[in-house]
């Protein structure tokens, strides 16, 4: 790897037609379509990966935030917000021909004031400067964007300057994903991301969202029939590590009867579920992304 390499996260949000995929395509061209079929019930998905000699950015989309009334409800909002504030920078598209709206507000309302936000406006071939200024002008009142940049998702005016830009907001970090490759597991990611929910849930408020689930395994087991899931429950206390285990291991095993449920849903095959929890002070203070976001560290 490089000296200097940076990488990291960065969310995309917006009304639905602002243009996301539009934005997608253009910058990651044809692999995103390798990850569009994946399932939408996951706090993040991954929406494409982009890598050049000196930065990689994982694109995601956290979906909660912009359908508040959507049946997994607040649970999810909540969710999708502790993302915005994990992530390394937000993307906030806008539609450069339509009004400030109150879904546009909603999401302002949302937005985490430790996390740079760009406010991207999109679509601007279909408009004249006269009619962006005033719509910046709009916009800075309402937050304060980090950066504010114009651009045509279709066309590609100013997306090269716009991934320069993003240079500033990204720490040195690893190649997490090989540059001709979108992921190797997008399912790795969301079953992180089902047991990281049963824990949540079944715990209430006892364990913190930091928890982190790290996937060691996924595996036939060789019969065929079942595949062999090996995850890891992260988190930074004894006291939680029994609170997830529960009595005689109680808790553990709903946990893990219900996130196999889900699991064989997704993979559409019998699971054979291995989980563990792990005791680790100051994860968070490690490349944490890497737990945060369901990746194990070595194997990158
Ligand atoms: N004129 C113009 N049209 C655009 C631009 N970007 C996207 N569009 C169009 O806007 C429409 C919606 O674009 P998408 O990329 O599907 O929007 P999206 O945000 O992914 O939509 P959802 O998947 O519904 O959230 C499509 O018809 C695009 O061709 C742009 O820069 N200029």
């Amino acid at each position: 790897m490089e000296n200097n390499f940076k990488s990291g996260f960065v969310a995309i949000i917006g009304r639905p037609n602002v243009g996301k995929s539009t934005f997608m395509n253009r910058v990651i061209g044809q692999k995103i379509a390798i990850m569009s079929d994946k399932a939408q019930t996951t706090r993040n998905k991954i929406q494409g990966v982009y890598t050049d000699k000196e930065k990689q950015i994982i694109f995601i989309d956290t979906p909660g935030i912009h359908k508040p009334k959507h049946k997994l409800g607040d649970f999810m909002v909540k969710i999708a917000e502790n993302t915005l504030s994990e992530v390394d920078a937000i993307m906030f598209m806008i539609n450069a021909d339509e009004g400030y709206g109150r879904g546009d507000q909603f999401i302002i309302d949302k937005l985490p004031k430790n996390t740079p936000v760009f406010l991207i406006i999109n679509k601007i071939d279909l408009v004249t400067p006269d009619e962006l200024l005033p719509l910046i002008e709009l916009y800075k009142d309402k937050f304060d964007f980090a950066e504010i940049i114009p651009i045509s998702a279709l066309e590609g005016n100013n997306v090269d300057h716009l991934m320069n830009v993003f240079d500033k907001y990204l720490a040195e970090g690893p190649q997490f994903y090989p540059e001709d490759q979108v992921t190797d597991h997008p399912e790795r990611f969301i079953i992180a991301e089902l047991i990281r929910e049963k824990v949540l849930h079944l715990t209430r408020e006892e364990i913190p969202h930091s928890v982190a689930v790290v996937i060691d395994q996924i595996s036939n087991r060789g019969d065929n029939e079942k595949v062999l899931v090996q995850a890891s429950i992260i988190v930074e206390r004894k006291s939680q590590k029994g609170i997830i285990i529960g009595k005689q291991g109680s808790m553990l095993k709903e946990v893990g009867k219900r996130a196999r449920q889900d699991i064989e849903g997704l993979l559409g095959s019998k699971v054979y579920l291995e989980l563990w929890v792990k005791v680790q002070e100051n994860w968070r203070n490690k490349p944490h992304h890497l737990y945060e976001f369901g990746f194990k560290q070595d194997e990158y």
